[in-house]
This record gives C-alpha cells, structure tokens and sequence, in this order.
C-alpha cells in the first residue's frame, strides 16, 4: 500500500483514485475534553472532568499517588480503545479517525525537548487497530506547549494562547513532530498529519509564520505524508492566508463546521426552513472560501451537534434530539454535495455528542454521578453547555463590563467566535468555577484499590457503552453518499 496524497481538491490512493475520508475524532482520549469522557470536569466530552488535563492529573496523583495514578490512566487509554472500537467503527462504513494527542505524552515541560518514548505505547497500538480493520488515521496535535488557542482543550489553565507569545513553545512543537515524523513516517495508514488543532493567533500573521516553519521540519523528515492545516479562530478563518499555500505540496485545508443550530445556545427551533439551510451553508461556504478560490482541498475536522440527555433534560431529550439529527443531516447534504471529507466530534464520550458513550450503570458513571450532576447544574463546560440555571449568577458581571467598557472595546479576540457572553462563561466558569473542582473529582478515588481503580477504568471499555443509533444510523448512510 502507498500513502494518501493531496491532488487538487482531492485525496487520492497511488492510483490516483479518489479516496474520501469519513469518520469521527477521538476526542477525550490521548487529549482530554472534559465533556468527552473521563471527567467532562469542564467541556470536554472525555470523561466529565472539570478544569484542564493537567490539573486533573495533577489533582488525581495527590490523592492516590504517582503510581496509582499512572495505572488509571494507562489503563483508561487501553479500555477506551481496543479491537472492538475498531471493528464497530469499520461496521459503520466509516474509514478515517482523527486521533487527537496531547503534547505531554511525549514531553515533560520539566525536560523539554527529550522524548518520552511511553507517549508512543497506546498511539501505536491505536493506529495499527485502526489499520487492521482498513481506517486510516489522522494524527492532530491538539494541545501543544503554551496553549495554540484560548480554550480549555490546548491544556493551558488559561485563556491566553502563550504559544503564540513564545518562540520556545512553538520551537517544542517544531522538535515534537520532527520526532513524530521519524517514527512514523513509513506508516501508510496514516492519512496525513494535522500539526494544529484550532490555532488563535490575534495577530494572524505569526501562524502563517509557524506553518511555514513546520511544513518545512516535517517535510524534511518525511516528504510522503499529507498534512492538514486548520484555519485560525478555530479552523474558521483562512482570510490571511494569501498566497501561503503556494510554498506547501500535498496539503489540505481543515475547516471546523460547528453550527449553532446544533447546541442549546441556537437563537430558534431549527426546524430546516430555507433561511435556516441557507444560513447553514452561508457559514459554511465562507470557512471553506479561501480554498475555493483557489482550487485548494478542503477537510472538515470536526463538526456534529451535541446532544440531550435524559437525566439532564427529562421528556424533551427526544424531541431536542430530532432536531439537533435534522442540523446532521442538512450539514451532511451540504458535504455530499462536495464530496467532502469529513471527521464528526467524536466517536466515544460520556453522553453529550458520543457516537457511543459510557452506560450510566457502569463504576465511573455511578461513582460520579452526583458530581456529573452538578457541574451540569453549573454548566462549567461552557461550550455547548445550557447555562440557563446559572445564567442570572453570570448576567450582572456581563451587564457590568458592557456598562463600563466602550462598545469598540468588548469584544475582544477570537471575536466573533467569542461574543462578550462567550468570554465570561469560558473565564468564570470554564476556568475559575472548574478549578474549585478539581479537587473534587480527584478525590472520588480516594481509598480506592488497584483492582478498584481497573474496574473504574474500565467503564470506557467498548462493551460498557451505548450506541446513539439515530447518529450512527445516519453516519453510516452518508458514509460513503456523494453527489456524482
Ligand atoms: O477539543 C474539542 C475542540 O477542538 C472543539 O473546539 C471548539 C470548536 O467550536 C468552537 O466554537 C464554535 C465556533 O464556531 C461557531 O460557529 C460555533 O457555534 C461554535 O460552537 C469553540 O470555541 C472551540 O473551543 O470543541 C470541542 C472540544 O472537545
């Protein structure tokens, strides 16, 4: 088997036949999202953990030591991904995973710049299940030193992107996928390389700067593998651009297609009117425009609704969720019209967006459950979340700054992604109110055994999971759907 390249706007096999990439993100897995899974202690549908990863390992090492600590978390990368995942994937139709990884797995910032070898065990073992089954791979850095963006998910503790502040960040990210090339490089069920995930450079100029930089280390190493640059303001905004691309060979073009019809914060019932589909398609043809205009391959990321929940919204979880599937597959049509490549957010979670998620009757769900219960309450992962049990907490502060601060100057950047709202919940909540509960996550396993804390790693494990078969169902239908 050869590589994957990019051929205009498309990806083609060594025959030059067109190969359309289709599938999920792992989100919550080797980079946690608090909503993902294990802690979903902030946003990320990992594991329903509040704060960043960091904290959370940090706070869980206090509690029952390094060792104790290291084992759950080995243990919670084995279960979360194994033969079964794969398989059930492939069953789909589906062909492609977008692996996301945090830089720590690889790098210490207490020893930058040397390997850790561990960092490669469990993203090994995932991409060769995945190439076993014929899913191709993405691997996309999602948290690189400093944080390359201003939320929870680049791992930073902040809202501040200092990778953008600080040459050294971004010279350990050079370094990083220099080492990520060479061991990789020979590995032709990986699709491509994804060096960014969501970049929020202010400035624009300085990640025009860097991509020049890493599409050179890369290539140096390994001139075979196709890479995929996001966007800046989360993969949203190419505008700067210009004739950047003219200096990059094999590269595709990641936009992130999240539309707000998806998430409770939509302003109406979706309820597929024309205005709405041409809204949708407005947002989306304007992420992709840069490309277009030029003959460029595009990617979409990551994209999907999130979800209701039974526990959370009671009788209206089914009707929510009708309409979040009709903003799926009015997106969806979109993309076959394009014969687009596309990754959904995400495969597995704890319930909010999960292609499958952790059973409410397994040790993690029941051992956290009241927890889980009041960070919802509390809506600390901002993103997607329904504040309206907090919002009044939240209004005065948000009336204050409109009060006192001149309109030219509140809305700072990554507006207009973030409106004045937006960058008080992620502050207030998804930083501030999080780190008050870091602690409370971790002390869940206080007492608990080896052989406990194994059997709460386990919760993740394929067979202890759901299936949303209304989005599978529909996943599965486009798989493969293009227009002629
Ligand atoms: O780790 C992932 C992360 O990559 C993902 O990032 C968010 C993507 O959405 C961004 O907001 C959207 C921007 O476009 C508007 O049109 C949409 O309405 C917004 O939802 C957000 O700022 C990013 O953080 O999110 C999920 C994480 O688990």
């Amino acid at each position: 088997m050869a590589y994957l390249k990019v051929s205009g706007t498309k990806i083609v096999d060594q025959n030059d036949k067109e190969i359309i990439l289709r599938g999920a993100g792992l989100g919550g897995w080797m980079k946690w999202a608090h909503v993902e899974s294990l802690f979903e202690i902030t946003v990320d549908t990992l594991a329903g953990y509040p704060g960043c990863e960091f904290q959370i390992r940090a706070a869980l090492a206090d509690v029952v030591g390094s060792e104790k600590s290291e084992f759950f978390f080995d243990k919670f990368l084995e279960y979360f991904f194994t033969d079964a995942d794969a398989a059930f994937f492939k069953s789909l139709g589906l062909n492609c995973i977008r692996i996301p990884f945090n830089y720590r797995h690889f790098e210490d910032d207490m020893n930058p710049k040397v390997l850790k070898p561990e960092g490669f065990k469990h993203l090994d073992r995932v991409i060769d299940l995945c190439a076993k089954h014929g899913i191709y791979t993405i691997l996309d850095l999602h948290t690189a030193p400093g944080g390359q963006n201003t939320d929870w998910h680049s791992d930073a503790g902040t809202h501040i992107a200092n990778f953008w502040l600080h040459k050294d960040f971004q010279d350990r990210t050079i370094w990083l996928w220099e080492e990520l090339a060479k061991h990789y490089k020979d590995n032709t069920w990986i699709a491509g390389y994804n060096p960014l995930n969501e970049p929020t450079d202010p400035y624009q100029t300085r990640l025009i700067a860097f991509y020049h930089r890493i599409y050179k280390a890369i290539r140096d190493i390994d001139p075979y593998h196709a890479l995929f640059l996001d966007g800046n303001t989360f993969a949203s905004d190419f505008s700067h651009f210009g004739d950047a691309h003219k200096g990059w060979e094999n590269t595709a073009y990641s936009i992130h297609d999240y539309s707000v019809f998806g998430f409770p914060a939509s302003p109406e019932k979706y309820v597929s009117s024309e205005v709405q589909l041409k809204r949708l398609k407005r947002s989306y043809l304007k992420k992709r425009e840069w490309m277009d205009q030029r003959g460029l391959c595009v990617w979409n990321g990551e994209w999907g609704p999130v979800y209701a929940r039974k526990e959370y919204e009671g009788e209206l979880t089914d009707a929510i969720n009708d309409e979040r599937f009709k903003v799926l597959k009015d997106q969806l049509n979109i993309y076959n019209e394009d014969r687009l490549s596309w990754s959904i957010w995400l495969y597995k979670d704890i319930g909010f967006q999960g292609m499958v998620h952790v059973s409410r009757e397994t040790t993690y769900m029941t051992l956290f459950k009241d927890f889980l219960a009041k960070k919802h309450r509390l809506a600390i992962d901002a993103w997607g979340a329904d504040d309206s049990q907090i919002r009044h907490v939240y209004q005065p502060l948000i009336d204050l700054i409109k009060q006192e601060v001149s309109p030219e100057h509140q809305n700072l950047y990554p507006a207009p992604v973030w409106k004045l709202q937006d960058r008080v919940g992620r502050l207030s909540r998804n930083i501030l109110v999080s780190e008050f509960l870091v602690k409370e996550w971790a002390e869940h396993f206080r007492g608990k055994s080896t052989e406990e804390i194994d059997e709460i790693a386990k919760s993740f494990s394929f067979d202890k999971c759901l299936h949303r078969d209304g989005l599978n169902k529909i996943l599965t239908e486009n798989a493969s759907s293009v227009a002629e």
